[in-house]
């Protein structure tokens, strides 16, 4: 048995279209944490969950959960993750209680263990475990989801892009459950496309792009890489060479008169790096700054992979 919640070796998956949504992915989910799978649209975050989940059938490769590979031990595979899925799906003449009840019979919980009542208790909806899904808010519905995923007490849930029009109240509640669940020692994973949500939350993120994994980080080491700033100066001469300052992490010349300048904004600030090229004599014409955001880090990356 692998000491990995989730192990992943080589995982592609091309669709029947011929869409090559996952081209070999390897990584390992350590045991305990909250761990980030982040992504653009269409990275290929939904279908790696639906492979894991058993939804979509992987091309090559192998995936474990909790040490049992999905293809040899689907059984115990599958009875060691919970999935909360991105739609909202349920019977809507079910009431919670019943909701979950069901799915407790569908992975074969015997009476006696069912924990129904306090799943709903956890996610704030025993006032509610008997009245008809269909007249719960969304939130209400996405928090009975996330009970749903947790009827079997797997020791894995995977939580998919789980704050999608989900408001901020009940963002931080579902992240509270989410926290407590993995004091309680469930490992958690969770996709998103927001940064922040995963910086907030996770011990560890993978970065997926284009079917490829381009970063699988401690949290804290990729944040450093979206310290980057970019600042866009024109200056009034052209530049016969490019201006240096030992603080700049990298200067680009666009055009005659235009630098682009990245730097960390730990170290500098715009106004420093106005002041190094006033310092080389150069008069600032005009001057637009941005923050590195994510696509930043994935460019940084991807430059990082390709050389
Ligand atoms: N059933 C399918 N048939 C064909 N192509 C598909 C299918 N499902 C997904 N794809 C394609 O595979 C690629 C990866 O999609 P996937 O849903 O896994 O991405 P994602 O990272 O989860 O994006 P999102 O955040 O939008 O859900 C996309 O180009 C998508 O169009």
């Amino acid at each position: 048995m692998t000491e990995a919640a989730i192990r992943i070796i080589d995982l592609a998956k091309t669709y029947a279209g011929g869409k090559q949504a996952l081209k070999g992915v390897s990584f390992d989910v350590p045991r305990g944490q909250i761990f980030g799978l982040l992504g653009p649209n269409g990275a290929g975050k939904s279908t790696l969950i639906n492979i894991l989940s058993g939804m979509v059938n992987k091309t090559s490769g192998t995936a474990e959960i909790w040490g049992f590979d999905i293809d040899r031990d689907a059984r115990n595979a599958k009875g060691s993750i919970g999935i909360v899925p991105q739609e909202i799906v349920f019977d809507p003449f079910f009431t919670p209680l019943e909701t979950l009840e069901n799915q407790a019979g569908l992975y074969g919980v015997p009476k006696s263990q069912r924990r129904s009542m306090e799943l709903l208790r956890a996610v704030h909806l025993d006032d509610k475990a008997n009245a008809y899904a269909r007249s719960l808010s969304g939130g209400m519905k996405r928090r009975l989801l996330v009970a749903k995923a947790m009827v079997h007490s797997p020791p894995v849930l995977v939580l998919d892009e789980p704050t999608a029009g989900v408001d901020v109240e009940l963002r931080q509640q579902l992240w509270a459950y989410v926290r407590e669940l993995n004091r309680g020692g469930v490992t958690v994973v969770l996709t998103t496309h927001y940064l922040e949500e995963a910086e907030e939350l996770c011990d560890r993120i993978a970065i997926i792009n284009h079917g490829q994994l381009i970063a699988n980080e401690p949290t804290r080491k990729l944040v450093g890489m979206a310290r980057e700033k970019v600042v866009e100066v024109t200056v009034d001469r052209d530049l016969a060479t490019v201006p240096s300052s030992p603080f700049f992490d990298k200067i680009e010349l666009k055009g005659e008169r235009t630098v682009v300048i990245t730097y960390n904004k730990d170290r500098l600030n715009a106004g420093g790096v106005l002041a190094a090229l006033q310092g080389e004599g150069l008069g600032i014409v005009d001057v637009s700054t941005r923050e590195a955001d994510l696509e930043d880090v994935f460019l940084n990356l991807t430059r990082a992979v390709n050389g």
